[in-house]
């Protein structure tokens, strides 16, 4: 039986679009408009996650939200809730958080941080909330069970030497406990090579916990990653396992591990270092033992010397350090890649004929692609949606790929810099489905950077 996930949230277009977006990852969805509706919801519905906007338009405070997450969970004390806000309300996830959310996602969203935050839930909740079966659930939620005999390596698509190299490093050290440092461009396979690893270790029966550090506001760190007791904060009303506890006899993915700030690397040093984390409130250390596989898109040698990264946090993540080649230095594998992601469109969208004529895939093989392989995943997966015809040409996708590139008029007169500003944003997020890590790697932003150019234009 498929996972099901209840969205409430009183922007419709905010549900149309997380509901399209959670019946192709395979859940049973239900969405509810009004406040007043939701306890009744829970009750009939019995969604595994819940899925909670903080701001309600018609109370901008967010306290609508706040209150509602409050009696939910007055009523409900294990519903594992996800609350989603807004980038200039983090203060108020924080309280969500202390209160008994179980996490949360920043608007706009990231898909795949969504997906992944909704996995997280239903794979590392021991007791759902109703009583309805852990394995039943860890088992939809990525097929991890099912494929546990297919070689942990087989999603990785490509032939080029420079993937093959790195695929025979991982292959290599999967099976040790060395910790292991992902480099690469945003969108080039970091985590799906980390998930491989862990696959491909003696963990692999043990759960594999992804947490983006550049997403955790430094406020909720510890509490994220350590958890914390009932009590711990005034408003701190459970107890809260961190990932770390999640994460025990399994792999935790530090993904965007350049992005922590300076106070949070020494906790995470101390932790790595003595293999003991305590839980906020709790006041005696616990032992933990995971496996740290780190990912992070920038140079983090160069950060070391800039007095940005501490260089011993580095060398304890960096044992082995694995490369993801850019897309654009293994154009031998895009033909292959774009083959495999039309092959799930077929499927997904059932329609066998779909193909890319001979003139498509060599304009695809020209591309520089800067969003890597998450950028083409999206061009062939909106092409085929938004294509009447099954057979796919240059054309096509390269009115789907958007802005072309820089051109004489790219800074025609009359348009002011902010203007200009609101357009590349738009145009970049269109060229990143939406994905907001990548957009930001784009455009040369932080995320929070980016968040807060969205959130002052009010780009939707
Ligand atoms: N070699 C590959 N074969 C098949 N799919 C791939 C490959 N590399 C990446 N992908 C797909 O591209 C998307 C992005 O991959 P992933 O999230 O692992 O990248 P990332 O480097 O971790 O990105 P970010 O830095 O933005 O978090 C995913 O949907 C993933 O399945």
């Amino acid at each position: 039986m498929a996972a099901s996930v209840l969205i409430i949230d009183d922007d419709r277009t905010v549900c149309t679009s997380l509901e399209l977006l959670l019946r192709r990852a395979g859940y049973t969805v239900r969405s509810v408009y009004y406040p007043a509706e939701a306890a009744a919801a829970v009750a009939e519905f019995a969604p595994d996650v819940v899925l909670l906007d903080l701001n309600f338009t018609i109370e901008t405070s967010g306290r609508g939200g706040m209150k509602l997450l409050g009696e939910l969970l007055a009523a409900y004390p294990e519903l594992p809730v996800i609350q989603m806000t807004g980038w200039a309300t983090v203060q108020l996830a924080v309280e969500g958080m202390k209160a008994g959310a179980r996490d949360f996602i920043a608007k706009p969203w990231d898909n795949h941080e969504l997906l992944n935050a909704i996995k997280t839930q239903l794979v590392t909740s021991p007791l759902p909330w109703r009583g309805a079966g852990g394995e039943e659930l860890a088992e939809h939620a990525g097929a991890k069970k099912a494929t546990k005999t297919a070689d942990p390596f087989a999603p990785l698509i490509g032939t080029s030497s420079a993937l093959q190299g790195v695929i025979d490093q991982a292959r290599r050290v999967a099976p040790t406990q060395a910790s292991v440092l992902v480099t690469g461009e945003s969108g080039t396979g970091k985590e799906l090579i980390a998930e491989a690893i862990h696959g491909a270790s003696k963990r692999s029966g043990g759960p594999f916990v992804a947490v983006n550090l550049g997403g955790v506001p430094e406020g909720l760190f510890e509490s994220e990653l350590f958890g914390h007791t009932a009590g711990a904060f005034t408003d701190a009303r459970s107890d809260r396992r961190g990932r770390f506890e999640l994460a025990e006899g399994g792999t935790l993915f530090l993904d965007e591990v350049g992005d922590l700030a300076p106070a949070a690397q020494v906790k995470l040093l101390r932790v790595l270092q003595e293999r003991q984390y305590e839980r906020l409130g709790e006041g005696r250390p616990r032992p933990t033992d995971v496996r740290v596989v780190s990912a992070t898109s920038r140079n983090l040698d160069t950060m070391v010397a800039a007095g940005t990264f501490r260089e011993d946090l580095l060398y304890r993540i960096n044992l082995i350090h694995l490369h993801l080649p850019a897309l654009r230095e293994r154009p031998g594998d895009i033909a292959l890649l774009a083959d495999h992601f039309l092959a799930s469109a077929r499927r997904r969208y059932d329609r066998t004929g779909l193909m890319l004529d001979s003139g498509a895939v060599s304009w695809l093989r020209r591309q520089p692609f800067p969003g890597n392989v998450r950028q083409l995943q999206n061009l062939i997966e909106r092409t085929a949606i938004l294509s009447p015809a099954d057979t796919l040409s240059a054309e096509q996708l390269e009115r789907q790929a958007g802005e072309r590139p820089v051109a004489s008029n790219f800074a025609p007169s009359g348009v002011t810099l902010e203007q200009m500003e609101i357009r590349m944003i738009r145009a970049a997020l269109g060229r990143n489905g939406g994905e907001i890590t990548a957009t930001a790697r784009e455009l040369g932003l932080t995320r929070a950077a980016l968040y807060r150019r969205v959130e002052k234009y009010g780009i939707g």
